[in-house]
């Protein structure tokens, strides 16, 4: 089989562990959010992001950043990816790889099947729930240094749309300008790809041991156990 002209990546289950995300990274954004609110007001990123959680959430315009963290926290603790906490994690997370306080952590299968990949002259991109900053900031600081060079284009669930969605699928697909048959998406969740092959796309299911879908049913995906 001749190699894909793009490979898109999701990070958590797949290039990471859930463990690096819903543990390292959730608990340094935790004690986090509320002073990040209160010290950049101004910020039209925080702004946006509060406004959604008091539509999102029904909260009053009085209510104070305490409510707000109490609901950024209840998202957190029943894994909703829900748009302003991603947009809000992920500039605490970009200050905490800038700070030095974070390393991310990949499979030590990845960074040589992304190189390999990249060698042979497929392009590489990332679908993540997690924002395109926190992304970036992610691959730039990883245990294996910095990776971003590897990557053509970040997709978030705001410049692309839900991972369930074969309509994200489509906008991505335009964006690399790409045939839908070019473009192959590694996940471990089955639903994203389902909608990446409703969206005409390839696709591999990354089944992980000790990774919440490593026993998942893929279905008629191909299904891998590492890259
Ligand atoms: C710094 S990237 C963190 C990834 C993240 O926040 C996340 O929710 C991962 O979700 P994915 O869609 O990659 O499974
Ligand atoms: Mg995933």
């Amino acid at each position: 089989m001749s190699s894909p002209t793009w490979v898109v990546l999701d990070i958590e289950g797949t290039l990471s562990s859930t463990h690096q995300v819903l543990v390292v990274l959730y608990d340094y954004a935790r004690p986090r959010l509320g002073p990040w609110i209160d010290g950049h007001p101004d910020d039209p990123a925080v702004v946006e992001a509060v406004a959604e959680i008091r539509e999102l959430a029904g909260l009053p315009g009085s209510a104070g950043t305490p409510e707000l963290v109490a609901v950024l926290h209840d998202w957190m603790d029943r894994d909703q990816k829900v748009g302003p906490l991603k947009a809000l994690q992920g500039l605490v997370w970009q200050q905490g790889y800038r700070d030095g306080d974070l390393l991310a952590e990949l499979f030590p299968d990845v960074v040589p099947a992304l190189k390999s990949w990249h060698g042979n002259g497929s392009r590489l991109a990332v679908f993540s729930s997690g924002s395109v900053a926190g992304q970036v900031a992610f691959f730039g600081h990883t245990t294996e240094g910095d990776l971003t060079g590897l990557f053509e284009h970040h997709f978030d669930t705001v410049n692309a749309g839900p991972k369930r969605e074969e309509a994200s699928y489509r906008a991505i697909a335009a964006v690399l300008d790409a045939p839908a048959d070019e473009i192959v998406f590694y996940s471990d969740v089955p639903a994203e790809l389902h909608a990446a092959a409703a969206a005409g796309w390839g696709t591999v299911g990354v089944a992980r041991d000790g990774e919440p879908y490593g026993d998942a049913d893929f279905g008629p995906h191909r299904t891998v156990r590492s890259l």
